[in-house]
């Protein structure tokens, strides 16, 4: 592995089979020390979808979402973000190339990520929080950051919210500014890493329709979540993992459907209380 400036651009991809995928995993494997927390995944994630990672505890899910954030360096293997490598590209051996930092940033920037933690900065407002990265990484004028600012609140229903600090808000409504921070930089895929995992379960509805929103309004979505019944009703692509393996791949109906994988069915029951009873 070799240290090297930005591979020169591929060749559009548009004719290839790949050309809807935001997404592209090929064959990543994830290793900690001795352990192995992914164990070889492909994955493509459509253009304009929702798609959702389900998985027992432990399955690896966040750690995948992370290696496609760049957050984490997959072990081998390669993503890459509508058709541009992130971090590695394919090498002509088989190995894989380790490209510039200019280009690692460049292609990160155009994935916006939401954690269960709001992570927003308590001494801002929301909107001071959704605007702080256009005006500091993105340059843009205040003024105008503001605006796009506000644009993004109103999107998440919080307009009327701008001039409250965190502590000022519920936690479904930090939540909601958190995903309006990722929406004003304009990401061409959303991640969400169990966005309603740290809010109460009274709160978890305000944050789950914004989410329904913004699929319904064609974005490209990966969603990792325990929320079954918002997979099965929102996710237009469900992937299942266990134990590091993509298990499963595949429409709501063709995953959830009879017979199901013995695995699925067993993680099911699992977490039937958390809204998997909406699925049959
Ligand atoms: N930085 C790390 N160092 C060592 N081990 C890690 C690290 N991050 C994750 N792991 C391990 O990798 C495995 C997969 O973790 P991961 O968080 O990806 O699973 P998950 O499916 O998202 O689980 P959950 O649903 O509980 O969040 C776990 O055994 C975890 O302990």
């Amino acid at each position: 592995m070799s240290d090297t400036a930005p591979l020169a651009p591929r060749a559009s991809t548009a004719e290839t089979p790949e050309a809807d995928a935001a997404v592209l995993v090929r064959g990543v494997t994830k290793r900690f020390g001795d352990t192995e927390v992914l164990a070889g995944i492909d994955l493509k994630v459509p253009t304009g979808a929702t798609t959702c990672l389900i998985g027992p505890s432990g399955s690896g899910k966040s750690t995948l979402l992370r290696c496609i954030a760049f957050l984490e360096e997959a072990t081998t293997g390669t993503i890459e973000i509508h058709g541009d490598p992130l971090g590695f590209a394919e090498a002509p051996d088989g190995g894989r190339t380790r490209l510039s930092p200019q280009s690692i940033r460049a292609v990160r920037s155009r994935i916006g990520m939401v954690f269960q933690q709001f992570n927003l900065w308590p001494h801002m407002t929301a909107l001071g929080n959704v605007c702080e990265a256009l005006v500091t990484v993105r340059r843009m004028r205040r003024s105008e950051a503001e605006e796009h600012g506000m644009a993004q609140l109103s999107r998440v229903g919080l307009a009327n919210r701008a001039k409250h600090y965190p502590s000022e808000l519920s936690g479904g409504q930090q939540q909601r500014v958190a995903i309006a921070r990722a929406l004003a930089l304009d990401p061409e895929v959303m991640l969400f890493d169990e966005p309603t995992a740290s809010l109460d379960p009274e709160l978890t509805g305000e944050v789950l329709n914004v989410m329904r929103d913004l699929a319904g309004s064609g974005m490209t979505l990966l969603v990792v979540t325990h929320e079954i019944g918002f997979a099965a009703t929102v996710g237009q692509r469900i992937a299942f993992l266990d134990h590091g393996r993509l298990l499963l791949d595949g429409t709501p109906r063709e995953v959830f459907g009879e017979p199901r994988h013995p695995r699925l069915a067993q993680f099911l029951e699992t977490y039937l209380d958390r809204g998997a009873a909406a699925l049959v």
